[in-house]
């Protein structure tokens, strides 16, 4: 058991606290992380596009996952470990507990799906097996393809009142937590206090009760000319990594990132 866990993070959206989350996809990482009190480290698909070098998560697969789950894994000090389930590993369910399974025991306390309502049963399936899962809705870049691009998600009234249902519908399903990315700040907030379930944010404002990051790009590090505009680079005026991932914590825990400029 790690030391931060279900437990720890519903105690913190209790108390107003936030919770940081970073993503991390090797030992080093982790241990970095951990140490200076990342509560959840996100082993993320986005490694296909910072690691892979791909545009995209879609050509991300289980195998790969599990590996960097496995790295992670061993040099983390304490965190809670989600890993993202990749592209089509939740097209049935059968597919997702098989998946899930490799990732649980390749070292993850949690796994993280893409989707909205329909992968409810899903959810429920893996809880009911003892896998906490987190449900990513808002901006899920598996479906990039089908969405033409990685834009905000949410800004009209009945795509809105359809993310705050399918929040519902998920915690209701058994969803651990909820992860939006890129929603306009204020549907963020709404849907925050309506669930009893902690949220974490990317792109979606300060009212959720957690925020995460792609490391690389709070590092300043980028393949990319532009990065998005929920990025802020923590490298500036720290000599090094350790001070900059203190810097993305305490940013996050005082509420001071985002600011204004990062949000929709
Ligand atoms: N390095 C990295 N960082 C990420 O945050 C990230 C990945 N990779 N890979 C997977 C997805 C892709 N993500 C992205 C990529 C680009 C934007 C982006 O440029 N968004 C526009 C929104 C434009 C609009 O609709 O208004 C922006 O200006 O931020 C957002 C999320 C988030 N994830
Ligand atoms: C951008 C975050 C939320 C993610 O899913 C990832 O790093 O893959
Ligand atoms: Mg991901």
């Amino acid at each position: 058991m790690p030391e931060v866990t279900l437990t720890t993070l519903n105690k913190l959206k209790q108390t107003g606290e936030k919770i940081v989350c970073l993503t991390a996809y090797d030992a080093t990482f982790a241990h970095l992380e951990s140490r200076a009190g990342v509560e959840v480290i996100l082993v993320g698909d986005s490694l296909g596009m910072v690691l892979q070098g791909n545009s995209s998560t879609v050509p991300v697969t289980i195998e790969d996952m599990v590996y960097h789950t496995r790295c992670v894994s061993r040099g983390n000090q304490g965190a809670l470990i989600m890993a993202d389930l990749p592209f089509m590993s939740c097209a049935t369910v059968e597919r997702a507990l098989q998946a899930s399974t490799a990732l649980m025991q390749a070292g993850a306390h949690m796994v993280k799906l893409e989707g909205a309502g329909w992968l409810a049963e899903t959810v429920g399936v893996l809880a009911r097996n003892g896998i906490p899962v987190c449900a990513h809705l808002g901006l899920t870049p598996q479906a990039v393809n089908v969405l033409g691009g990685y834009k905000v998600q949410g800004r009209e009234e009945a795509q809105a009142q359809a993310l705050l249902d399918d929040a519902l519908l998920l915690q209701q399903a058994g969803a651990a937590m909820l992860l939006l990315e890129c929603v306009p700040a204020p549907l963020a907030g709404r849907i925050s206090s309506e669930v009893r379930i902690p949220v974490i944010g990317i792109g979606a404002g300060n009212a959720t009760d957690g925020q995460v990051l792609v490391v690389h790009d709070m590092l300043g590090l980028s393949i990319s000319e532009r990065m998005p505009r929920f990025v802020k680079n923590f490298m500036q005026g720290q000599p090094n990594i350790a001070s900059a991932i203190a810097a993305y914590v305490n940013a996050v825990k005082q509420i001071e990132f985002p600011a204004a400029e990062h949000e929709f």
